[in-house]
């Protein structure tokens, strides 16, 4: 589904090039799921962002679906991107003017795999069935991060990358809306790769990494930073 083959990335800075990944391989297999851990300021957006093309590595190769993102233009990485990824970020990036119903099914609907039955059931088990017709700033931020969880799942894409997805959250609700993923992510055979701080968000997970020093290492779940 995911692969990284010898990834390296640095970054320009006004002091030399600042080097933050190298030589990243990793293999994501189609539903499985990976924590991916590692200190603040360790790679880990930057190893995120890459495997949603949003970026290309210096040398090495990211390939998603099959396709190796280097070799692909980038309106042919957005494409890739729109038929086949699901993205939540800390900010949730819901578009103010459209609806709890609109913003659900954005996504579905510009990758043409709009399903209404569907985006009812992910309303329903998100708990916003009844709030459709409010807008984003009329949902409390749990409400929010399951609205934007929902709109990345409702065209039931093959692989959902999520940055810190309930890090805004307080933890009981970080604790409801993680098991909500989980359960969504399971029932739509999406393979899954979280950016998390959290040994709690990683516990339930099929794999854990951690990023340090620019490399990625097995990381025993349980006391994992
Ligand atoms: N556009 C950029 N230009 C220069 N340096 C950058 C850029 N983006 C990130 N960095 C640096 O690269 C390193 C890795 O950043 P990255 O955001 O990937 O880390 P992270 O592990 O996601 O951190 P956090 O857990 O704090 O979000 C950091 O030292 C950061 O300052």
């Amino acid at each position: 589904m995911l692969q990284f083959h010898q990834v390296h990335k640095a970054y320009a800075t006004p002091q030399g090039p600042l080097p933050v990944l190298r030589g990243i391989d990793l293999r994501l297999a189609p539903g499985e799921s990976l924590a991916l851990m590692g200190e603040s300021g360790s790679g880990k957006s930057t190893l995120l962002h890459l495997a949603a093309g949003l970026d290309l590595p210096d040398s090495g190769e990211v390939c998603l679906a099959g396709r190796s993102l280097s070799a692909l233009t980038e309106p042919a990485r957005a494409h890739l991107r729109r038929d086949t990824l699901g993205l939540v970020f800390q900010q949730f990036h819901l578009v103010p003017s459209l609806n709890v119903g609109d913003n659900l099914r954005l996504q579905a609907r510009l990758a043409g795999r709009d399903d209404p039955a569907w985006s009812s059931e992910l309303l329903e088990r998100l708990g916003l069935a009844g709030l459709e017709r409010r807008y984003p700033e009329q949902l409390s931020g749990g409400q929010q991060q399951r609205l934007a969880i929902g709109r990345a799942l409702a065209p039931r894409p093959a692989l959902l990358l999520a940055d810190e997805p309930t890090g805004n959250l307080d933890e009981e609700t970080a604790d409801e809306v993680l098991t909500l993923l989980l359960a969504l992510v399971r029932d739509t055979g999406s393979a899954l790769l979280v950016v998390t701080h959290s040994p709690r968000v990683a516990a339930p997970l099929d794999r854990c990494l951690r990023l340090s020093h620019g490399r990625v290492d097995d990381a025993a779940i349980t006391g994992a930073t």
